[in-house]
């Protein structure tokens, strides 16, 4: 097992990085956090994640796995990361990766300063390099900052649109019924067809519902049932709930999932993931200005006028002058569009410098900065 390395603190690699739930939501999410996860005398419940990122990406029909292909230029499977990284109460998070792979899966670590994770070797399918995460976590190895979580989040590393409202209802579910999973209604009805290729029979579409991801266990379940199950079953098995009923008589609790649980496997999938990730950054917006007036009032009117135009924005306001020594913070804050507010005066040096910073940035600016003079 390889830990990551370590990393200081410090501002991200810039590249596009996905708002979270913010605000209300995040309070509303913390009292659902502190419900569902502190156990009876107050401690809280330790839950780790183990993401299988050691497939080959067949199905993509590109040379570069899928997991590492480039959405505005980072890598698919940092976004998966950082959305359970924005997740503070999951206090491990464990990457199955290829041999070959591992030194890539290092760099985008550090490039884009993730944080907790430790890294195992992948295994020839999606349930053996699970299995291999779920081990890490089991065994107490020597020096090793992992330890044995009570509850264990399964999720694929190509699968970057989880919120923290699901992973909490998988984990709150787990924990009472021993395992739980995201489902999704069915799009086409499953048919199962007879030996000479033609229709045997067709199920009732609207009595069954595809399984997604994120899937959560009583860590001692599904390291129970993976030690048990057939060779056969981690050859060509693909539902980690149908291990816990048949190993550990576990019935898994499911959980109604959003639609952007779905998972990157076509090339289409990769086009789609990358217009939601341009849309959601794509209203992040900073403005800055230039006169010392409050910027939080002309941000929270253009806040105002953007709202009624687009279905979510967030402004955030900052003084001109001090915009380009915030600027790694303010990329961090997830804003890549910046509209400069000339109120003062008319030579745009200030303006000019944040152009200048932007541009030297190297960052992958979405659309031209505005300037309203
Ligand atoms: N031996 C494997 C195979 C798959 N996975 C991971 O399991 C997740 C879901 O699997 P899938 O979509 O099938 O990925 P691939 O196997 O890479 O895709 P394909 O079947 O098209 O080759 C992915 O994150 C993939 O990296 C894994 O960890 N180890
Ligand atoms: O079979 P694949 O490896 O493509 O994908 C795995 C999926 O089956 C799995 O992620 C969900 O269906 C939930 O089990």
């Amino acid at each position: 097992m390889e830990p990551g390395p370590p990393g200081s603190f410090g501002p991200a690699e810039p590249g596009p990085c996905l708002s979270g739930q913010r605000g209300a939501d995040h309070a509303a999410s913390a009292s659902l956090q502190s419900a569902a996860r502190t156990e009876p005398g107050g401690h809280s419940l330790a839950v780790a994640a183990v993401l299988p990122a050691g497939g080959c990406g067949e199905r993509m029909g590109v040379p570069t796995p899928k997991q590492f292909c480039p959405i505005l230029e980072r890598p698919l499977i940092s976004y998966t990361l950082q959305a359970l990284e924005r997740v503070y109460w999951i206090k491990d998070i464990v990457v199955a990766v290829t041999g070959e792979n591992m030194e890539v899966m290092k760099s985008i670590i550090q490039k884009y300063q993730h944080k907790r994770i430790s890294l195992v070797e992948a295994g020839v399918t999606r349930h053996r390099s699970i299995f291999s995460g779920l081990k890490a976590l089991a065994e107490d190895q020597l020096n090793s900052k992992l330890s044995k979580p009570e509850v264990v989040i399964i999720h694929d590393a190509v699968r970057p649109f989880v919120e923290e409202d699901v992973l909490l209802k998988v984990v709150t579910a787990a924990k009472e019924h021993g395992a739980a999973g995201a489902i999704r209604p069915l799009v086409s009805t499953v048919i199962s067809p007879s030996a000479d290729g033609c229709l045997d029979h067709s199920l009732e579409r609207a009595r069954h519902r595809a399984s997604e991801m994120p899937q959560a266990f009583l860590f001692d379940v599904i390291y129970e049932a993976y030690q048990q199950c057939t060779d056969y079953d981690l050859e060509f098995g693909t539902e980690c709930l149908q291990l816990a009923l048949k190993y550990c008589r576990t019935k898994a609790k499911l959980v109604e999932g959003s639609p952007d649980l779905w998972k990157v496997t076509y090339k289409r999938d990769l086009y789609a993931a990358e217009s939601i990730i341009k849309e959601i950054i794509s209203q992040e917006i900073c403005v800055v200005m230039d006169s010392k007036e409050d910027n939080k009032h002309v941000g929270h009117l253009l806040e105002e006028v953007l709202k009624s135009e687009l279905n979510h924005v967030k402004v955030t306001s900052e003084a001109l002058c001090l915009a380009g020594r915030h600027l790694q913070q303010i990329i961090l804050d997830q804003c890549y569009n910046f509209v400069c507010v000339n109120v003062m005066t008319s030579d745009f040096q200030e303006t000019q410098k944040l152009l200048s910073m932007l541009e030297e940035s190297s960052l992958s600016i979405l659309y031209p900065v505005v300037v309203v003079s």
